[in-house]
């Protein structure tokens, strides 16, 4: 089912949840709204599911009207599954009883019913536990039964809102993976809501960053990360150093920029013009020198992380200090020489 809304928006009282939120997301697709706490995100989940009716703008679901000048279409209407971060089982109910629980509810013959939960605990591997309560299982357990709730039910779309938060680390990387299988499996269209942009980049086919009701970008993982549009997408996904520079030139999607006393051609949107602007370097751009290339800079900090040495270097007059990674020690004082591989151009 695909999913499009346009210029949503949702307020309470003279806070606007949603401000003119427009999306697209296509039929099949692993979709994730990141964005940090009470950006708007549990909002539009539920405007989309139906909990939440919208004020103005619409919603489609697969190209029709869900919601619309005062029109709403009921959430057991909408057939999209949720997945919320309490679960939501019910626990007096069994595994199988919790799943089987809206298929039933819906009037389908007690063989039929029997034989889809069956097919569906089979499918996020709890044939096993079917017949324990939920108070029995593990959070992951947990997470699994309302997956295949929601797979029961045969929806065609599955909105999750922050299935993964209550999770330890450990548990929830195996999530994570079970979610892109089940995904893979289920051909449904998701809608992941997260604040953890790690997870969003593991799991996502597109990521929409969200920030005070409004969507700040749409795009792929790897786009977000090396082509954000704003220091503030920038600053959220991944590691960074944002430093200003001067643009000097451009070259259709390539920029040469000044940083202090250093010339460097970096990429750049299209539409960069020559003057002040902001570079963005992320660690892995900044290497050791070789040969009579590069620049000198001061070790101004370090921090182990297991493997590896986040480095901070100071250069020059620059006016924060570079965030590099390092696979040998270094010491605070050090003189490193440096070469700064790539870089992005942000306005501003
Ligand atoms: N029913 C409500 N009444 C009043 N304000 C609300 C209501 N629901 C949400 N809000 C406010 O709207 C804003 C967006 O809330 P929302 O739950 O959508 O954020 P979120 O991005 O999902 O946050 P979190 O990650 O913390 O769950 C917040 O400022 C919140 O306080």
């Amino acid at each position: 089912m695909s999913i499009q809304l346009a210029s949503v928006t949702k307020s309470f009282g003279t806070h606007k949840a949603l401000n003119g939120v427009s999306l697209s997301i296509e039929a099949g697709s692993f979709f994730v709204v990141l964005g940090p706490s009470g950006c708007g995100k549990s909002t539009l989940l539920r405007a989309i599911a139906g909990l939440e009716p919208i004020d103005t703008g619409e919603i489609d679901l697969d190209g029709l009207p869900v919601a619309r000048d005062g029109f709403h279409l009921a959430p057991e209407d909408r057939q999209v599954g949720v997945v919320f971060q309490s679960y939501a089982l019910w626990p007096h109910m069994s595994v199988a009883g919790n799943v089987a629980f809206p298929l039933e509810t819906s009037g389908k013959r007690r063989a039929a019913v029997s034989s889809r939960v069956a097919e569906c605990l089979e499918s996020v591997a709890l044939t096993p536990f079917m017949h324990r309560k939920p108070a029995e299982l593990s959070g992951g357990q947990r997470q699994r039964v309302a997956l295949a709730r929601c797979l029961a039910q045969g929806a065609g779309t599955v909105l999750m809102d922050e299935p993964l938060a209550n999770l330890d680390p450990h548990l929830r990387a195996a999530m994570e993976e079970e979610l892109a299988a089940f995904h893979k499996a289920s051909e449904a269209t998701t809608l992941f809501i997260t604040h953890d942009q790690r997870e969003a980049m593991a799991l996502a086919d597109q990521v929409a960053v969200m920030w005070d009701g409004e969507i700040l970008q749409v795009a792929d993982p790897d786009t977000l990360y090396r082509r954000p549009v704003s220091k503030r997408v920038a600053g959220f996904i991944g590691r960074s150093t944002l430093v200003p520079v001067v643009v000097e030139r451009v070259d259709d999607g390539e920029a040469q920029v000044r940083l202090g006393e250093i010339t460097l051609d970096v990429d750049c949107p299209q539409d960069c013009i020559p003057g002040p602007a902001t570079l963005l370097l992320r660690p892995e751009h900044l290497v050791l020198a070789t040969g009579s290339r590069g620049f000198e800079g001061t070790v101004e900090r370090t921090i182990y992380r297991g493997g590896y040495w986040e480095v901070f270097v100071r250069v020059g007059d620059v006016s924060q200090p570079l965030l590099m990674l390092l696979n040998r020690k270094a010491a605070v004082g050090d003189t490193l020489r440096l070469d700064i591989l790539r870089g992005w151009v942000l306005p501003g």
